[in-house]
């Protein structure tokens, strides 16, 4: 068996397989919207892509979520693909520090009718999942971190406290272009990853995988940790 790398090539070939795919993963008008809408109010295009969106849901769906909660939700993008995965008495709960991307979203999930169903907290995530542990909450489901990269550890830490064994936690961002394979990276978005990622392998509750992607926003990749 071949490691396939030889396959992989330029952007533009990662866009048009993303095109072909298009019809199997299925955005919609509503998820065109968010994107439009963001890209107008000059919102940075770091979303998930539509596939991603499509992955997050999957898993969202396969692991019967009721409760999701998400770390970063720019203009609501992967707020949507989640939130539409959720059944009727389902809750997500996503944690944003810019009041200016958070009405982006506000606007976005009230389009996709999802407005009842998801509360954007606005603030610092670490402090809102501090307070979410403190109040005791029902423990989440399902945790998408995808916020600033250096608190990923403090961010796998709390979504832990904030979990029940079969919780999902999926962190994205985790490969940066390769850089993340370089142990002596002074990057504090790659420093945030590595060591994530250290807590997991020394963490005996997590079972755990890393996942390479490519696309039009470069390389990079997801880790998925299951709670035991
Ligand atoms: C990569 S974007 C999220 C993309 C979104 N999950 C999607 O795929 O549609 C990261 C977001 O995290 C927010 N953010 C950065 N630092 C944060 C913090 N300390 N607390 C909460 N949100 C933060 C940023 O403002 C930004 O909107």
């Amino acid at each position: 068996m071949t490691s396939g790398a030889e396959h992989v090539g330029p952007a533009a070939t990662w866009d048009a397989v993303d095109a072909y795919f298009g019809p199997l993963v299925g955005e919609d008008d509503v998820l065109a919207a968010a994107t439009t809408r963001a890209r107008a109010a000059g919102l940075p295009e770091i979303q998930v892509s539509p596939a991603q969106g499509r992955l997050l849901q999957l898993l969202a769906l396969t692991a019967g979520a009721r409760r999701v909660l998400e770390v970063g939700t720019l203009g609501g993008y992967s707020t949507i693909w989640l939130a539409r995965a959720l059944p009727s008495d389902g809750a997500l709960v996503t944690c944003e520090i810019d009041a200016a991307h958070a009405a982006v979203a506000r606007e976005s999930l009230a389009q996709a009718g999802l407005a009842g169903v998801v509360d954007i907290v606005l603030g610092p995530a670490a402090d809102t999942l501090r307070r979410l542990v403190d109040e005791g909450v029902e423990p989440f489901d399902l945790v998408f971190v995808d916020a600033d990269k250096p608190s990923n550890p403090v961010y796998l830490d709390l979504a832990v406290r904030l979990s029940r064994p079969g919780t999902l936690i999926v962190v994205d961002n985790t490969v940066r272009g390769g850089a993340v394979a370089d142990a002596a990276s002074t990057d504090p978005n790659v420093l945030g990853v590595r060591e994530m990622v250290d807590r997991v392998v020394a963490d005996p509750r997590l079972d755990a995988t890393a996942v390479q992607t490519v696309g039009s926003k470069g390389y990079d990749g997801f880790v998925l940790a299951r709670v035991r």
